[in-house]
């Protein structure tokens, strides 16, 4: 096995299944150190089992998840503890917790893990909401904060501990086209300003090749495209357009695998 160092997560011959049902067959991924990685594709085809896969908390029947040259599915408990310091994922529904303050949602982290003076705690919170325009709203509650917002302080939660990866699932999902800028903006600032690597999984395919170094297209149980957003643009694969130019139809199927229609229809009760 060829080990890069230039690569933080290199997936390599990696098979996942949903009882019989394949969701990777064999699939190979490089994410490079430093920089925005795009991972789009449909609707249900893996994109967030694939972040769950690289958290270790999903393991593949087979192949390699290597993070930093460790192999995540065959990493101890507190193995695989350690390393998850050093990721972070924000889910779409990256909730904050309800009944603390937004200081606290990005404070909790930092008193979870390490053990460190309040006056010092308290500067390392505000900077972290200052890096995403939100040191104003520390005293406010999540009720109080629009969608935008809390999808900024939870980004300010996710950088808390300074992961050196960073995993985006649909962070613009739901956004106007205002806060996705400022989301855009933000993803490509901690990116550059910390150098983060950061893995975005989506479907809005013009917001993310805007700051993708790389982009990748999952179909067909893996990936079936990849390089620069220049070079997915160029690419001429039917079902690389397809997904680019968001045609509903094509040669990626629109329907997840179902029984005949008319059987299923005259078939009566399930
Ligand atoms: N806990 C589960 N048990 C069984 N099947 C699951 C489970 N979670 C997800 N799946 C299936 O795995 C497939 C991949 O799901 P996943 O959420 O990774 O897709 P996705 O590409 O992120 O979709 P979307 O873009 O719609 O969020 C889906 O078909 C889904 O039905």
């Amino acid at each position: 096995m060829t080990i890069s160092t230039t690569n933080l997560v290199e997936i390599r011959d990696m098979s996942f299944y949903r009882g019989a049902r394949p969701i990777y067959k064999n699939m190979n991924l490089s994410v490079p150190k430093g920089k925005v990685t795009a991972i789009m594709g449909p609707s249900g085809i893996g994109k967030t089992t694939l972040l769950r896969l690289i958290g270790g908390q999903l393991k593949p029947q087979s192949g390699t998840i290597l993070f930093d040259n460790e192999n995540i599915p065959t990493l101890s408990r507190s193995r695989l503890y350690q390393v998850r310091k050093r990721m972070s994922m924000l889910f779409q529904s990256g909730a904050l917790f309800t009944d603390l303050s937004v200081f606290d949602n990005v404070a909790y982290p930092l008193r979870e893990h390490l053990n460190l003076p309040e006056p010092i705690l308290h500067n390392l919170v505000l900077m972290k909401l200052q890096s995403v325009g939100l040191r104003g709203a520390a005293n406010m509650m999540p009720s109080e904060l629009s969608g935008g917002m809390a999808r900024r302080a939870a980004l300010a939660r996710a950088i808390a501990l300074d992961p050196e990866l960073i995993m985006f699932d649909e962070p613009f999902a739901g956004q106007d086209p205002i806060s996705m800028g400022v989301i855009v903006k933000l993803i490509s600032e901690i990116n550059q300003s910390l150098g983060l690597t950061c893995i975005v999984v989506t479907h809005d395919v013009d917001e993310v090749l805007s700051i993708a170094d790389y982009a990748y297209i999952v179909a067909e149980q893996h990936i079936i495209a990849g390089g620069t957003s220049q070079e997915l643009r160029q690419n001429t694969d039917p079902r690389v357009k397809q997904f680019l130019d968001g045609l509903a139809d094509g040669p990626v199927p629109f329907h997840y695998p179902a029984n005949d229609y008319k059987a299923d229809l005259i078939g009566g009760s399930r």
